[in-house]
């Protein structure tokens, strides 16, 4: 990297950010990862070394990634766990100025640790409560709050400590892996955990895995019962799923890498807007199409939100005020209400002329 780019790669640090789309446990960092898999190699659960040498393993192919993702899963069980990593996870994205952070996870029952959907979700919450490097506004009462007044972190120059502040909202995913009635459990949890800042639905998982119809009804439900829906559509090429999942009218969609030419007419003129990583950009034909830039999963992907940034600016040569506007152009795809959008507009504005300045 020369001095330029370093510079841009610096500046796309610094920028106020806003995240909409991340797995919790696929933002883990390595360095908790390998702690959690060294217990375990100990109690004789797993063979560290195998497992070390998968974490540390950089670029993976999809079905690798859903390999780990199980891996994962056995390396987090516990509720203690749970809340150590959402707290991490959290600490993360703020230390890299995201503002704005739409985290999303898999409520899951686990009997052998006397875990519940509910419980697994007072774990993700305790987490949120436990961070202590940053400020956290969680429920939705707290949108009042003035973050607005104080400097962005852009703005201090004078190399002053402050701390940081994030908003952070949930978003509950089903897995494509459930039977209905687990989709349906989750819908339901989704809307007693409002007041705790749960936002919306999220549907991912394996996409070669399960069939669409046992899922779509805890989607129509979601939607009847007002809750906003985020779809991982067209991972792989997939027709029916992609037609069901559009038929019900999500308000954002993940990846759409493999949609056909009609329903990108639907997608376009239902102005669903798409969360991208940057490579996934380069690929896409979606200009003049509302985009936000995600990390999707930052650990399993060895990226950050800023680098997503960076690498978006560097490939397609786009200037810092264009750059800024893609990062602010995230805020009106929020799911939280129009207290937070409005915090989060005035931070954009205190932000924006030192940015810019520095192009
Ligand atoms: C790479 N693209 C992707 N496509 C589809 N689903 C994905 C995904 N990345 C992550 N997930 C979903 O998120 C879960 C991990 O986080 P949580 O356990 O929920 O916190 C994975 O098991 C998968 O269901
Ligand atoms: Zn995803």
């Amino acid at each position: 990297m020369d001095g330029r780019d370093m510079e841009m790669w610096e500046w796309c640090h610094e920028i106020p950010k806003i995240e909409l789309h991340a797995h919790l446990n696929g933002s883990i960092r390595d360095s908790t990862l390998l702690e959690l898999a060294k217990v375990l190699g100990e109690k004789g659960v797993i063979v560290f070394e195998d497992v070390a040498h998968v974490i540390m393993k950089n670029g993976r192919s999809l079905p690798e990634c859903f390999k780990l993702f199980d891996l994962y899963h056995i390396l987090t069980t516990d509720h203690e766990t749970v809340a150590r990593i959402t707290k991490e996870v959290v600490e993360d994205f703020a230390a890299e100025n995201v503002v704005y952070l739409e985290l999303r996870t898999t409520p899951k029952k686990n009997e052998a640790k006397g875990m519940t959907k509910q419980s697994y979700m007072k774990a993700v919450i305790d987490g949120l409560r436990a961070v202590d490097t940053v400020d956290v506004a969680l429920a939705n009462s707290d949108s009042s709050t003035d973050y607005c007044l104080e400097p962005s972190p852009i703005n201090d120059t004078q190399g002053r400590i402050k701390r940081k502040k994030i908003y952070v909202r949930l978003l509950l995913s089903i897995d494509r892996r459930e039977t209905t009635a687990s989709a349906m459990e989750t819908v339901d949890l989704a809307m007693k955990l409002k007041d705790y800042g749960v936002v919306g639905i999220d549907l991912s998982g394996n996409p070669v895995v399960g069939e669409c119809q046992t899922f779509i009804p805890a989607l129509k439900h979601a939607k009847e019962l007002g809750l906003p829906l985020t779809l991982h559509c067209a991972e792989i090429p997939n027709r029916k799923e992609v037609q069901a999942m559009l038929g019900i009218h999500p308000e954002r969609i993940g990846h759409a890498c493999f949609i056909e030419e009609e329903e990108w007419r639907r997608i376009k003129s239902a102005k669903i807007p798409v969360n991208l990583l940057a490579s996934f950009i380069m690929l896409h034909p979606c200009s003049k199409h509302p985009v936000v830039l995600c990390t999707d999963d930052c650990g399993l992907f060895s990226t950050t939100l800023s680098n997503e940034y960076y690498l978006v600016a560097s490939t397609f040569g786009l200037d810092k005020g264009q750059m800024f506007q893609l990062a602010r152009s995230a805020i009106e795809f929020v799911f939280a209400d129009n207290g937070v959008k409005q915090a989060l507009r005035s931070i954009f504005e205190a932000a924006e002329s030192n940015a810019i300045e520095f192009a």
